[in-house]
C-alpha cells in the first residue's frame, strides 16, 4: 500500500513520516489552514531522502505560479486538486516533476487521462477530513490511484476494503487540529495502512 501524508509543515513531522515509511509528504502552497510558502517547503524538503516523493499541492492557481512554487521549492512532484483543465497538466509537463491530479468521485477516474502519474480519489472538500462513501468508487478508477478524504488510522482498514485502491492519502486524520500534525498519529497511520495490501 503506497502511502502519502499531506499538510505537513513542521520537520519534526517530516522526519517522523519518513522514519515511519511514507512513500510520499504533501506540502501544501494553496488556500487551506496548512498553507506553507514555497521557501518553507523547500527547507522541510531537503532532507527528505530521494525514495520518499515530494509533493507540492497547489488548487487553482495557473500553471506559471505552480512552476515558480514548485522550481523555488525543489518539489519532485506536483498535485493539482480540482478542476484543472487537461491543459494545466500540458503546461506543467516539461517542469520534469510528477504530476498527481486529484478530484472527486464525479471526474475522470482513469489515471493518465489528464497525463497524469498519479491519481487521488478524494471527498468533495479536500482537507475536511470528512469521510464519504468509499464504497461507491471500488472498481472505477484505473491505473495507480490514491483513496483521500477523512481517512484516519481507526478507519483505514475498513476504507480500503471498501474501495480498493493502489494507495491512501491522509491529512486531517493525523493532526489534532486543522493544520496541526501529531507524530503520534502519523506513525498510527502508516503502521495500519502498511499492512493493507490488496
Ligand atoms: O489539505 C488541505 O487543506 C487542502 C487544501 C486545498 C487543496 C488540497 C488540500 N489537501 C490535499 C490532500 O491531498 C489531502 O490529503 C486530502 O484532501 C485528504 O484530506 P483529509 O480528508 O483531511 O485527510
Amino acid at each position: 500500500m503506497y502511502v502519502k501524508i499531506c499538510g505537513l509543515s513542521e520537520p519534526e513531522h517530516v522526519a517522523t513520516a519518513v522514519e515511519a515509511g511514507a512513500d510520499a509528504i504533501g506540502f501544501v502552497m494553496t488556500r487551506s489552514p496548512r498553507r506553507i510558502t514555497p521557501e518553507r517547503a523547500a527547507e522541510l524538503a531537503a532532507p527528505v531522502p530521494p525514495h520518499v516523493l515530494t509533493v507540492g499541492v497547489f488548487r487553482g492557481e495557473d500553471p506559471q505560479a505552480v512552476r515558480e512554487a514548485a522550481l523555488t521549492s525543489g518539489v519532485r512532484a506536483v498535485q493539482l486538486h480540482g478542476k484543472h483543465p487537461h491543459g494545466d497538466f500540458t503546461a506543467l509537463k516539461d517542469l520534469g516533476v510528477r504530476l498527481v491530479r486529484a478530484v472527486d468521485a464525479q471526474a475522470d477516474l482513469r489515471c493518465g487521462a489528464y497525463d497524469e502519474d498519479l491519481l487521488i480519489v478524494d471527498a468533495p472538500h479536500a482537507g475536511s477530513g470528512q469521510p464519504w462513501d468509499w464504497a461507491a468508487v471500488r472498481g472505477r478508477p484505473s491505473g495507480q490511484w490514491m483513496l483521500a478524504g477523512g481517512l484516519a488510522p481507526g478507519n483505514v482498514a475498513e476504507a480500503v476494503a471498501a474501495a480498493r485502491p493502489w494507495g491512501v492519502d491522509v491529512s486531517s486524520g493525523v493532526e489534532t487540529a486543522p493544520g496541526k500534525k501529531d507524530s503520534a498519529l502519523i506513525r498510527s497511520f502508516l503502521k495500519a495502512a502498511r499492512g493493507l495490501d490488496v
